[in-house]
């Protein structure tokens, strides 16, 4: 539970993103009714959280690669989304998660 870093950017509601094609939007919060759903859009505004790689979720090898992952926590009153450690962590290890904790939407065939 080592905190690694936070996924920051703009946020705004998913309605409003449904044809967006940036690729390192993130759910922050979902809910009951889908027109109050937020995510954080990080293209224009982010941070390094934006570029860590996603496991690949249809081989056991991508799970192995797992040493990160995803929480949400409220923080001073705000949704906050947080990657976190899963794991002791060797110096000059790639960093992975899991683009589909939750939705299952993200496409990780092609990932390495
Ligand atoms: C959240 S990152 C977003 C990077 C984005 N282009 C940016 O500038 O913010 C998602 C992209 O990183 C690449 N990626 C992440 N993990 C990968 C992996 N394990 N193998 C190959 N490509 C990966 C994919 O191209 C994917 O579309």
């Amino acid at each position: 539970m080592t905190l690694i870093t936070d996924y920051t950017g703009d946020v705004d509601y998913i309605k409003n993103r449904e044809h967006d094609d940036c690729d390192s939007m993130m759910t922050l919060l979902l809910a009951k009714d889908p027109s109050n759903c937020l995510l954080i859009c990080s293209d224009k505004r982010g941070n390094i959280a934006r570029f860590i790689n996603g496991i690949n979720n249809h081989t056991p090898e991508g799970r192995k690669k797992q040493n990160l992952k995803c929480v949400r926590y409220s923080v001073n009153g705000e949704c906050q989304v947080l990657l976190v450690a899963t794991r002791d962590i060797a110096k000059g290890e790639r960093l992975y998660y899991d683009y589909n904790g939750y939705e299952h939407e993200y496409p990780t065939h092609h990932f390495v």
